[in-house]
């Protein structure tokens, strides 16, 4: 354990006891003092434990982040178990030039993008159309970081949606495809097989489906059909013309990857100008984050209060609560971006990790959250740091009262985290209510709210393509930040391919294979399953 580690868990330790409340009363500039501002957003931490001390604290632990930032912005191979750069900036960025091993890429990136919007344009206008018309539909197949960043900002940036309709199949589960194509005419429904690699057994499976879906109506299905992928000899051998393939290279990592072709369904439904803006906010925010000192940087702010939360403090999960219902699938996209990247147990020479990797992220739009979960946030024996992401203005201004009182219902809650309620306002409350003195105190004791419960709040202007681009960048920033200081590698994901090899060799078993190497559990599921089925 390094000194710094040592004095925070140190510091932690004399100040676990001291409630968050009391920073406030210490302080009456903390508030104004504990925020950070980037390009239109605003990142309040000052709901949290984190005092002078354990900022300059963390902020040491974070020193190493500069000159790994620029070797990850300079197209270094920073990706040493792969052997690879990290350039999923390079996606987004206007000016070059962007070297990896002395070539610059951006040319490449800035072609293929053109190649795709002139695509877009043509399908939206009509010019490019199926065998029964002007493309209706859009059917995006992908999975995992194929599937997410499509489907969240699909979601999120839904009033600017003027082309085709945007539907996605992901699970290999039959019932994804058919619940999704139900009611599409194939004639007039466009398919994106989004690959990186184009060997993905769920992708390429639901890719077969709906090959064959539309093999019944439409006599040249190939036509219909278009790839985004880094592997050009598999979309190739899959039969999809090389005009309608949309290459990008191994330096995007597949969770990274929303910025590029893995973009072209959303690019689709929103069209190119508007696809255009939300890169300008993912390159709004490499700028700050890349020229912003550390303590005024959003994304390391950010990464600071978590490592906070949960390798100093130990708070094992953390919940992301945007109070604003497009953001409907943020969560599960972070999960992927946060949990794939920093869930990792050596650090980048294979040493073992000594403190916990990243956290359990989950989360659901509030005010929804309110009615379900938020109970155990407030009075459950686990602490769960809560982030709050709220626009200050709605898309509906004819339903502004909504939006106040959303936003009302996003700062009560991060009130009521802080403050709590004590006992002694508990039993004011239950005073007067004519029940036996023990009933009473009984009955308050259950209306006590610990409060010191910590959270973040994210205000952004309101949710635009613009906007969405500086949050989900915000987040890939924040990844790293994170992966830095635990000298981890963010960008491989190893820990994915077991479950994928057993996958592969249980198929043949559930049809009554060789059980070679099963485990005595999966062997007696195995014969129960074929049994109901009638396999056995
Ligand atoms: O784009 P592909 O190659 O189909 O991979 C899909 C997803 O699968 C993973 O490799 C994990 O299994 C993710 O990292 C990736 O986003």
């Amino acid at each position: 354990m390094t000194d710094t580690w040592r004095q925070l868990a140190d510091h932690r330790a004399a100040t676990g006891d001291r409630p968050i409340a009391a920073l406030f009363d210490g302080d009456p500039d903390r508030a104004r003092r504990c925020t950070v501002a980037a390009d239109g957003l605003w990142f309040d931490w000052s709901k949290t434990a984190i005092d002078d001390t354990a900022l300059d604290l963390l902020l040491a632990l974070a020193e190493g982040v500069p000159s790994r930032r620029e070797a990850m912005f300079t197209g270094e191979r920073i990706n040493e178990t792969e052997g690879r750069a990290v350039l999923h900036t390079a996606l987004r960025a206007t000016e070059g030039p962007i070297l990896v091993d002395g070539r610059d890429v951006l040319p490449e990136v800035h072609a293929t993008l053109d190649r795709m919007r002139r695509f877009a344009d043509r399908v939206r206008s009509g010019e490019i159309a199926g065998q029964g018309g002007r493309y209706t539909d859009v059917v995006n197949i992908g999975i995992g970081g194929s599937d997410l960043g499509p489907v969240m900002a699909a979601l999120a940036l839904a009033p600017w949606a003027d082309g085709p309709r945007l539907h996605f199949i992901s699970n290999v589960d039959g019932a994804d495809a058919t619940d999704t194509l139900k009611g599409l005419d194939p004639e007039r429904t466009l398919v994106i097989v989004s690959s990186k690699t184009f060997t993905t057994i769920e992708t390429m499976t639901n890719a077969e489906t709906v090959r064959r879906w539309m093999a019944g109506r439409v006599a040249d299905p190939a036509s219909q059909f278009a790839a985004v992928s880094s592997a050009l000899d598999r979309t190739a051998a899959f039969g999809i013309d090389p005009e309608r393939v949309f290459g990008f290279a191994d330096w995007v990592g597949g969770r990274y990857s929303v910025w590029g072709p893995i973009g072209l369904s959303l690019m689709l439904g929103i069209g190119p100008d508007r696809f255009d803006e939300f890169l300008a906010g993912g390159r709004a925010m490499d700028h700050h984050f890349r020229s912003a000192p550390l303590e005024g940087n959003l994304p390391v702010m950010l990464a600071l209060v978590g490592v906070w939360h949960h390798q100093v403090c130990g708070y094992p999960t953390r919940a992301v609560l945007p109070y604003a219902n497009r953001l409907l699938r943020l969560p599960a996209y972070l999960q992927q971006l946060e949990m794939e990247s920093n869930g990792k147990r050596v650090t980048m020479d294979g040493a073992d990790l000594d403190r916990p990797s990243g956290p359990i992220v989950w989360g659901e739009p509030g005010t929804n959250g309110q009615h379900a979960f938020y109970q155990l946030i407030h009075q459950g024996t686990q602490v769960v740091p809560c982030e709050f992401i709220v626009a200050a203005r709605g898309h509906e201004p004819d339903l502004d009262h909504q939006q106040k009182l959303l936003i009302a219902n996003c700062l009560a809650q991060s009130g009521a985290l802080l403050r709590g309620r004590s006992l002694e306002e508990a039993r004011a409350l239950m005073a007067g209510k004519g029940l036996p003195e023990a009933e009473a105190e009984r009955q308050a004791r259950h209306r006590v709210f610990p409060g010191n419960r910590p959270s973040t709040t994210l205000v952004i202007e309101a949710l635009t393509p613009f906007t969405l681009g500086q949050i989900v960048a915000l987040y890939e920033h924040r990844v790293f930040v994170e992966g830095v200081i635990l000298g981890i590698n963010s960008f491989d994901q190893w820990g994915v391919e077991l479950g994928k090899e057993l996958a592969l060799k249980l198929g043949p078993l559930l049809d009554g294979g060789d059980a070679d190497g099963q485990d005595a559990s999966t062997l007696a599921l195995v014969a129960h399953i074929r049994g109901v089925r009638g396999d056995g």
